[in-house]
């Protein structure tokens, strides 16, 4: 597909910095357009969350939209923060966040990110995951983008916040949901 036919997407976020980066890794493929709205999410397993979350989406804007969803999972604690991960960052910050792991040896941790696509009301909603191995360590780098400082991937000695974001933009969690999202969208009938 030509950069001038560029399929148009709606992309539902709450959150800048989520967009910045959608925006970043997808460059021209799309035609991004984004919608802020901060919806309610709903208690379960990611990949419910994010297929209701989009739902809610799709009726609210009244045509096909994407929305995305970021878990923060630490293997000592069976996947927990989870889909729960936003409101475990705003009350215990990235002190409380390593202090959940003081009794475990295990700091092992994986960001999960999921994609979901609906064609419009009254559609089921489609779900790519991308998922980024790593650790939990005490705050290294900027603060700019939630729980980045005390995530290192797997591989680096770096935490997300301390890479330039060229880098994390071709290992993270989103870029690899992002590309297959972007496969399936450019299968679809134009
Ligand atoms: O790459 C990331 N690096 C660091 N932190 C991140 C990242 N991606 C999401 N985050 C944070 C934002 C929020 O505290 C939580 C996910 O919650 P999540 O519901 O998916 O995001 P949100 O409510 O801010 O935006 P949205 O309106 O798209 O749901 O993890
Ligand atoms: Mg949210």
């Amino acid at each position: 597909m030509s950069a001038s036919a560029a399929r148009s997407l709606v992309f539902v976020t709450g959150n800048q910095n989520k967009l910045r980066e959608v925006q970043q890794i997808l460059g021209d493929h799309f035609n991004l357009v984004p919608h802020k709205l901060d919806l309610p999410e709903i208690q379960g397993e990611t990949a419910e969350v994010s297929a209701d979350k989009c739902s809610r989406a799709a009726e609210a804007v009244g045509g096909p939209v994407i929305t995305e969803d970021t878990a923060l999972c630490f293997n000592a604690l069976q996947g927990l923060p989870g889909p729960y991960i936003k409101w475990f960052m705003t009350k215990l910050h990235h002190e409380g966040l390593n202090k959940l792991l003081h009794g475990f040896e295990d700091k092992s941790a994986y960001a999960l990110c999921t994609f979901a696509y609906c064609a419009g009301p009254g559609h089921k909603p489609i779900v790519f995951e991308g998922r980024t191995e790593g650790r939990i360590v005490p705050a290294r780098g900027p603060p700019a983008f939630g729980w980045d400082p005390i995530f290192e991937p797997e591989g680096y000695e770096q935490t997300y916040a301390e890479m330039d974001c060229a880098l994390k933009n071709t290992i993270s969690h989103r870029y690899r949901a992002l590309a297959k999202l972007k496969g399936y969208i450019d299968g679809l009938e134009a």
